[in-house]
């Protein structure tokens, strides 16, 4: 029996950012391993016109919980949803809400966040910062609080190159940000930002190390647990292999490399890529909040959920097995062929930005107009290099994190809790992972039917023939223009001509004879 799985049952459950890639993934495995929980309530928002209904009724039916559903057939009736935002001071949650969490909750899963990289910092500091500071008042109201799970990011000190299992102080303190946000307008916030973050590359960042010290600073007599996952990816095992649901992350790259819009990226094909599968980050979650309610820590332990000092995998090896199923199993209606040309040169990164992605964008957007259609990839494309821009920093350095804490626990845990909730990167396969990974995006994100791949492989062969052809035209133009220029190539020009046509008369002359 897994001691982690009896530890939930019977439990109440809160958690943060339910509706979002890792919260998914938590949720379902919690449901599916251990269906007694008493209850799981999640706070979320209205959005896109759902109501939080809608949206809870969407989760479940979806191709996620598929096997919860055998193993739990109760579970709409197990899971709560309660409405709150998280960038309101009080969450907006009602006072009878409020007094069952209160009351109730017995752990605590902190996702909810967010994580664009370009977020204004009053925004990003609201929510990654300021509601961790109100979940954790509340928390300390709840009677029954067993353990709180807090949410971060392995990136939230990489403003430093090794980072171990601790919090680091940031060079202000978050309530005093906190306070002056309050009094400031938007337009300053926006000015003092750059000299806020200082070295830390985005605002995302910055705030989810802003949390971490308000974590630190608001504990109190809580136990707390900080969980750090690198960039998390499609699930690895469970409860599929290839699970992704967002364009986020390596997710978007991915889709435009496959569609052939992306096709040299600006990273250093050496750096290791620190992915770690969803489906492991949680399990790392679970066992974490059982070894902080059960055992009960005297300090906050952080824990890193990162693959680079156990099973590293580099950026190079990453792309050519991206590609290498691209061939296998091809996206549909794909702009041009894909590939991956990995440079950290600024100088080669800009001719191939100009080659490879803006003049192909500039030539298809002529020839809509030229047919008399609207143009949109010029627009496309500098959407996706901003994207690609924005992660560029991620892409081009190393980082070590040290990962004691959680090899700790790893020993911790009894050898079916190791089975049933496996966090040990060591034994992922990369090659069988990328593989599943980007079969993933293409099945779940993309929704392409696999009956498509002939067809989407024949498209392939016409975009080759196509792209011979047009260096040859190319290749001609440029040529025919050089001979009206310089006498040396014209000299170089017939100097072939004339190999060619003497070739051609004696392989003509020795056919003749032998017949
Ligand atoms: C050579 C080829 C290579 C081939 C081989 C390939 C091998 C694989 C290589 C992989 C290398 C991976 C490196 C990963 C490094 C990650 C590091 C993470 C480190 C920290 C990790 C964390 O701790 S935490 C999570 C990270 N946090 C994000 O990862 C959010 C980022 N992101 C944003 O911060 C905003 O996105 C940003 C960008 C500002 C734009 O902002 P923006 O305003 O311009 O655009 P929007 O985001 O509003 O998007 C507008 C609409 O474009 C849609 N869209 C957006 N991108 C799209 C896309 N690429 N493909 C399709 N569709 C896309 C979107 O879905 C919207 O569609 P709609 O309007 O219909 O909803
Ligand atoms: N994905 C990654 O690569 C990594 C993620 N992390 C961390 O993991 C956690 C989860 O990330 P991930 O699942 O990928 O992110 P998502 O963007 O997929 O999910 C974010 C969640 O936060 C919720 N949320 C955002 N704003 C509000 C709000 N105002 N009120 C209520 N809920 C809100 C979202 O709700 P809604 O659906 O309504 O928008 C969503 O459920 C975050 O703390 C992130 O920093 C750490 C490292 C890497």
């Amino acid at each position: 029996m897994s001691m982690i799985a009896a530890f939930y049952g019977g439990k109440s459950i809160l958690i943060t950012g339910a509706t979002g890639f890792l919260g998914k993934v938590l949720m379902e495995k919690l449901f599916r391993t251990s269906p007694d929980l008493k209850v799981i309530y999640i706070l979320v928002r209205p959005k896109a016109g759902q109501t939080l209904q809608q949206r809870v009724f969407q989760i479940l039916n979806s191709k996620l919980f598929e096997k919860v559903k055998e193993v739990c057939p109760n579970v709409h009736e197990k899971i709560r949803a309660i409405y709150a935002d998280l960038s309101q001071n009080d969450f907006g949650i009602s006072k009878e809400d409020m007094q069952e969490l209160l009351s109730c909750t017995n752990v605590i899963f902190h996702c909810a966040a967010t994580v664009r990289f370009d977020d204004t910092l009053r925004h990003a500091v609201q929510l990654n910062v300021t509601a961790t500071r109100q979940l954790l008042l509340m928390a300390s109201q709840m009677p029954k609080l067993e353990a709180f799970i807090h949410i971060s990011t392995a990136y939230s000190n990489c403003n430093l190159k090794h980072i171990d299992e601790v919090i680091y102080p940031c060079p202000v303190e978050p309530k005093k940000i906190i306070d002056s946000l309050e009094w400031l307008d938007d337009a300053i916030i926006e000015e003092i930002a750059p000299k806020l973050i200082r070295d830390w590359p985005n605002i995302y960042t910055y705030t989810k190390a802003l949390g971490e010290m308000v974590v630190q600073q608001e504990s109190r007599n809580l136990n707390i647990a900080i969980i750090r996952p690198s960039i998390v990816g499609a699930t690895w095992q469970e409860p599929f292999p290839g699970w992704v649901d967002n364009v986020n992350g390596p997710n978007g790259l991915i889709i435009a490399a496959g569609k052939g819009f992306l096709r040299a990226l600006k990273a250093t094909p050496k750096a290791v890529a620190d992915l770690i599968p969803v489906d492991t980050v949680v399990n790392l979650m679970l066992a974490v909040g059982w070894y902080t309610a059960v055992h009960r820590p005297k300090s906050t332990l952080v824990y890193h959920s990162t693959s680079g000092n156990l099973n590293p995998c580099n950026w190079h090896k990453m792309g050519v097995q991206v590609l290498a199923t691209f061939e296998k199993i091809p996206f549909e209606r794909a702009f041009r062929r894909p590939y991956a040309n990995f440079t950290s040169n600024n100088f080669t990164s800009q001719y191939w930005n100009a080659v490879s992605h803006r003049a192909p964008a500039i030539i298809y957007d002529c020839y809509l107009r030229l047919t008399g259609r609207k143009p949109r990839m010029t627009k496309l494309m500098n959407q996706i290099l901003r994207t690609a821009s924005m992660l560029e920093y991620f892409i081009n350095r190393s980082w070590e994190w040290s990962t004691y804490n959680t090899e700790m626990l790893m020993s911790e845990l009894s050898p079916e809790d190791q089975r049933v909730f496996n966090f040990d990167v060591r034994q992922l396969n990369w090659l069988e992972y990328i593989e599943n990974y980007v079969l993933g995006v293409k099945k779940y994100l993309l929704k392409e039917d696999m009956a498509g791949i002939p067809e989407a492989k024949q498209h392939l062969k016409r975009l080759r023939n196509i792209h011979y052809l047009f260096n040859t035209a190319l290749f001609l133009i440029v040529w025919r223009l050089l001979i009206a220029r310089s006498q040396m190539a014209r000299n170089v020009w017939f100097f072939i001509v004339s190999f060619c046509y003497k070739f051609l008369s004696y392989f003509r002359a020795s056919s003749t004879l032998k017949v």
